[in-house]
């Protein structure tokens, strides 16, 4: 029997060694890759922003400058409404501060009047306390309503200041275009701002609070010691507390994980999560044309994982520093808290306190009284004290939106003012995977352009002005000409050769790494692109844009003359009028958007109009009716065309050839078109000489000859 045992036990015994070495291995395995993946996303990271990422280190300095900065912008004068609500906020806290110092007390003379079989007294205390619990329950609401009040007035007043940064400068363009350091400002701008003011208020609310709570009930317990005069011990309790406070502290600061970067990296996930949601929603025509949807899911998915990775990992992280909190300030307080209320107790050394109207000897209702109170605000001091260590984790947590929020202003700040850092992308070693075969040449994008903008009455001059990329690629390295309203000009070239860079550069989208460069103020420029953006609203909204209707200088008879320039009265029939409101992306087709878009040329009667392939989808005799209709008010016409039959609206030609040259020249459109048919004709017949030639090779085969041979003698003979 007892062998049997023993063996069972070693079975048993190898049986959990084999299983707890395989868990093991399994943990490490886990681990390596974890470490190996998060390597991998930290190196990513590096090479998509040039943001600091937030350390421990850097934490306090970097933070208390961030917060200084974005509390400057919440409460702008002590006369604005955010303070007025911070103030009814602060007094709503310091009432309920004394009440639950009253309401300890009131607690103390019910429980005495219980020792003491008091029935009067027990009901005197009892009616207070219910009468009390009314204004208590109503600052208790009033707390919540203040916070609310306030978050919402400070991320009302941060919105407002980040808003104002970007819409100023066509700051919103250059962010997502020019700049890589903010991946999703659309997050930054709504989320990441809403999570920001709420986790400050509620951090303002969950410290104030307890900083009162302990100064007040410090000087509670204070004087009710004081009047204890006969018990020993008592001068060694303040240094007690402070030691188990100070201990505490330490230990739950040394062991925090570090959760404003762990928050912090959460929300970048989660934008980038979102946004690839609104690629899809955007793009949904073209992935639905394709059967997309499965490269679209699994790449959905990869970003749902990466975030649910972080996500687990803050939860787990918080399990067990929680579970530390818990132990330290639950716990290990409480016993202290004991220790500390036992000692006036314990060495009382004076006479029977004996005030006591029933007559007891030992004062036990006294003592009673005094140990529930203090008890109660013992309780409520260390209910504070652990608000304010454990506040440690979210101060971090704040300490992560803090950046992201500081982060966006200050990116905002910098694009305004044309400073750009953009992660440089390393071109490919064959030149075929280039993605355009003109950037031969790499200028670094983070020093600042020093390329001279100069307001010119109507002409657009520019003197030795290079075209780069915003990655800094050099299309044209210097480009020199002069345009004036008179002319029309016809910009040609292949594929990624710089045409829709130039009128970037020319409208001051992009900008001007050197030369000079000479033109009129930008509301003498009006741009159609190949795909017309449509804005939300009314039919009239799309023509007029970006007027709105208070500003609209044209009636309704006009703006039908409008919709007949580009043949379009139709749709105000179709749709109801010209205030039908509709999603017109969706419900228009490609050439009606471009004619809508067409329409808005015809409004604005802009001094020149920089047509960017816009009339792909018109046909031609609409196409050309438009370019007259716009020639005959003056407009002057830059075109961007593949089309021929565009040519002979246009007087100058402005070529780049690919390769970063161009000529820019007047425009015989009779000998360019003489030209292109002799080019179309040689291009025919060369087409033909493949053909040509097999049927020679097959001739020569059948008639059985040497077609070397015959090709010899046939030079030879000429
Ligand atoms: N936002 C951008 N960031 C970086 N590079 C860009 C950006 N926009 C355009 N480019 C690059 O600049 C080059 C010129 O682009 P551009 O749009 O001027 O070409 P294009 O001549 O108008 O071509 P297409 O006829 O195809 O419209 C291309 O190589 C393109 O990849």
């Amino acid at each position: 029997m007892y062998s049997l045992r023993s063996g069972r036990a070693k079975i048993l015994l190898a049986t959990s060694s084999f299983a707890l070495i395989a868990y093991l291995i399994r943990r490490y395995r886990r681990y390596i890759l974890l470490k190996k993946r998060r390597t991998l996303t930290n190196s990513r990271e590096q090479t998509t922003t040039n943001v600091t990422p937030l350390t421990r280190k850097t934490l306090n300095k970097r933070f208390f400058h961030q917060i200084r900065i974005l509390i400057r912008i919440l409460i702008p004068r002590i006369r604005s409404d955010s303070f007025l609500i911070l103030i009814v906020h602060l007094t709503t806290l310091i009432s309920r501060t004394f009440l639950s110092i009253y309401i300890a007390h009131l607690d103390g003379a019910i429980v005495k009047s219980l020792v003491q079989r008091n029935p009067r007294n027990f009901l005197r205390a009892i009616s207070i306390f219910v009468s009390v619990a009314i204004p208590a329950s109503f600052i208790n609401s009033l707390i919540r309503f203040a916070e609310s009040k306030l978050s919402l007035a400070f991320r009302s007043k941060l919105t407002r200041h980040a808003y104002d940064a970007y819409f100023r400068n066509q700051t919103y363009y250059r962010v997502s275009t020019l700049d890589s350091r903010l991946l999703t400002p659309d997050q930054n701008l709504t989320d990441d701002i809403e999570t920001f003011t709420s986790t400050l208020t509620h951090l303002f609310s969950h410290l104030t609070k307890p900083f009162f709570d302990i100064a007040v009930i410090s000087w509670s317990l204070v004087s009710m010691v004081r009047q204890r005069k006969n018990a020993r011990g008592l001068k060694e309790v303040p240094g007690m507390i402070l030691i188990v406070i100070i201990i505490t502290f330490m230990a739950l600061r040394r062991l925090s994980p570090r959760f404003g970067k762990l928050v912090s990296e959460e929300a970048r996930r989660r934008g980038i999560l979102r946004f690839a949601h609104t690629r899809v929603i955007a793009n949904a025509e073209e992935i639905a044309f394709f059967d997309g949807h499965e490269v679209e899911k699994s790449w959905i998915l990869k970003l749902y994982d990466q975030l649910r990775e972080q996500t687990n990992s803050i939860i787990k992280k918080k399990l067990w520093f929680v579970m530390l909190e818990q132990f330290l300030m639950k716990y290990f307080w409480h016993a202290c808290g004991m220790v500390t209320i036992a000692i006036p107790f314990l060495t009382y050394d004076g006479p029977a306190e004996t005030d006591d109207p029933i007559g007891d000897p030992l004062g036990i209702s006294a003592r009673t009284e005094a140990f529930t109170v203090s008890k109660n605000l013992l309780t409520s001091g260390a209910d504070a004290l652990e608000r304010i260590i454990s506040s440690y984790k979210e101060i971090a947590e704040l300490a992560g939106h803090t950046d992201r929020v500081y982060t966006m202003l200050y990116v905002f700040d910098d694009c305004a003012h044309s400073n750009y850092q953009r992660t440089p992308i390393i071109p490919s070693e064959n030149p075929s995977e280039c993605s355009s075969a003109l950037a031969k040449r790499k200028i670094s994008v983070d020093h600042r352009a020093k390329g001279e903008i100069i307001e010119s009455d109507e002409d657009i001059i520019a003197e030795n002005v290079p075209i780069i990329t915003p990655n800094g690629d050099i299309i044209v390295e210097s480009l020199s000409l002069k345009i004036t309203p008179a002319m029309h000009v016809l910009i040609t070239g292949p594929n990624g050769c710089g045409k829709s860079s130039f009128f970037r550069i020319v409208r001051g989208l992009w900008p001007i790494y050197s030369g000079r460069l000479y033109r009129p103020d930008p509301s003498n420029f009006f741009l159609i692109p190949q795909r017309p953006y449509m804005c939300p609203g009314t039919l009239r909204d799309q023509i007029i844009y970006p007027h709105t209707v208070d500003n609209a200088f044209v009636d309704d008879s006009q703006l039908m003359e409008i919709l007949n320039n580009v043949e379009l009265q139709y749709i105000v029939q179709r749709e109801g009028g010209l205030n039908a409101e509709r999603d017109w992306k969706d419900i228009l087709s490609g050439g009606e958007k471009q004619r809508l878009g067409l329409a808005r040329i015809f409004y604005h009667q802009p001094r020149y109009a920089l047509l960017d392939e816009c009339t792909s989808a018109v046909s031609i005799d609409v196409e050309g009716k438009i370019y007259e209709r716009a020639k005959q008010l003056g407009i002057s016409l830059l075109t961007i065309t593949h089309r021929p039959s565009l040519w002979a609206y246009h007087t100058h030609l402005l070529q780049f050839d690919g390769n970063g040259r161009w000529t820019f020249e007047v425009l015989n459109t009779e000998k360019l078109l003489t030209l292109k048919d002799e080019k179309e004709r040689l291009e025919s017949q060369l087409a033909g000489i493949p053909e040509i030639q097999k049927r020679l090779n097959e001739l020569t085969q059948l008639i059985g000859e040497d077609i070397i041979t015959t090709t010899e003698n046939e030079e030879n003979d000429d």
